[in-house]
């Protein structure tokens, strides 16, 4: 890793990454809409920014002076792989000048004939730190093998054989944090402050939360849950 790119990981340490992330079947899809949202992060006290795609990244990255953790999420017919599965979207983010280059960091099969292995040679080669997104310490102790900047628990819960949970994966988070030395960042499921500060005790090196701030159409939910059961009780006593 190089001097800046070390100096971009320190940055993140004990802080908040929020990610801004909206598909295309997502009400707020589009690269402005993400930049105005990671401006009103940056404004809430996000220390960086994770981002779906290169033309995200860009906007993001024009819009705040923070760091950004860039991936692509593109399906392949014949993989699962979905977080910068191959070398081609390795490359689309650095292209796009991504910060941290963030990809799925675990053994399953990759489209075409890919490896985990090349997708890492290709950024510790590059200016970019590297971002292996993991769901079990098996993996998180083999990518950082491998020579990755740090790892995340982002795929906790999203592979078959991981432990499938409701809440944040801070077992997987501590075990990490105990046996790597390099950083381990939270990720995935972290919906209240208390979790933030629970990750971090724990060992997190920075805590990323997406869904719980920038998918306003899940965080409505509840609230409307609320209203919705008050409204039932209700009309069932009139
Ligand atoms: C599994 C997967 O595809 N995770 C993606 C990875 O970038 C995003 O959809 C999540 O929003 C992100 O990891 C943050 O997690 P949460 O939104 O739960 O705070």
């Amino acid at each position: 890793m190089g001097t800046l790119s070390k100096n971009i990981l320190e940055s993140l340490h004990l802080g908040l990454i929020v990610s801004c992330q909206a598909l295309p079947d997502e009400p707020l899809h589009g690269p402005e809409i993400m930049a105005r949202m990671a401006v009103a992060a940056a404004e809430g006290g996000a220390i960086a920014i994770r981002a779906n795609g290169a033309a995200d990244v860009r906007a993001i990255k024009q819009a705040v002076a923070l760091p950004v953790i860039g991936i692509v999420k593109r399906n392949y017919p014949d993989s699962d792989v979905y977080i910068t599965p191959t070398l081609r979207e390795t490359e689309e983010l650095l292209e796009a000048g991504a910060d941290i280059i963030a990809f799925d960091g675990t053994r399953q099969t990759r489209p075409g004939n890919c490896t985990l292995e090349q997708i890492i040679d290709l950024l510790t080669a590059s200016p970019a730190a590297s971002m292996a997104d993991i769901s079990t310490l098996e993996e998180a102790l083999y990518a950082e093998s491998l020579g990755v900047s740090c790892v995340s628990t982002t795929l906790s819960g999203y592979t078959p054989y991981s432990r499938q949970q409701e809440g944040p994966n801070l077992e997987l988070l501590e075990q990490a944090a105990q046996r790597l030395k390099i950083p381990v960042i939270a990720e995935g499921r972290i919906s209240q402050p208390a979790e933030v500060e629970a990750a971090l005790d724990l060992g997190a090196y920075a805590v990323v939360v997406g869904s719980a701030i920038t998918r306003p159409q899940l965080i409505t939910r509840p609230f409307a849950a609320a209203a919705r059961k008050v409204r039932m009780n209700r009309n069932g006593n009139e």
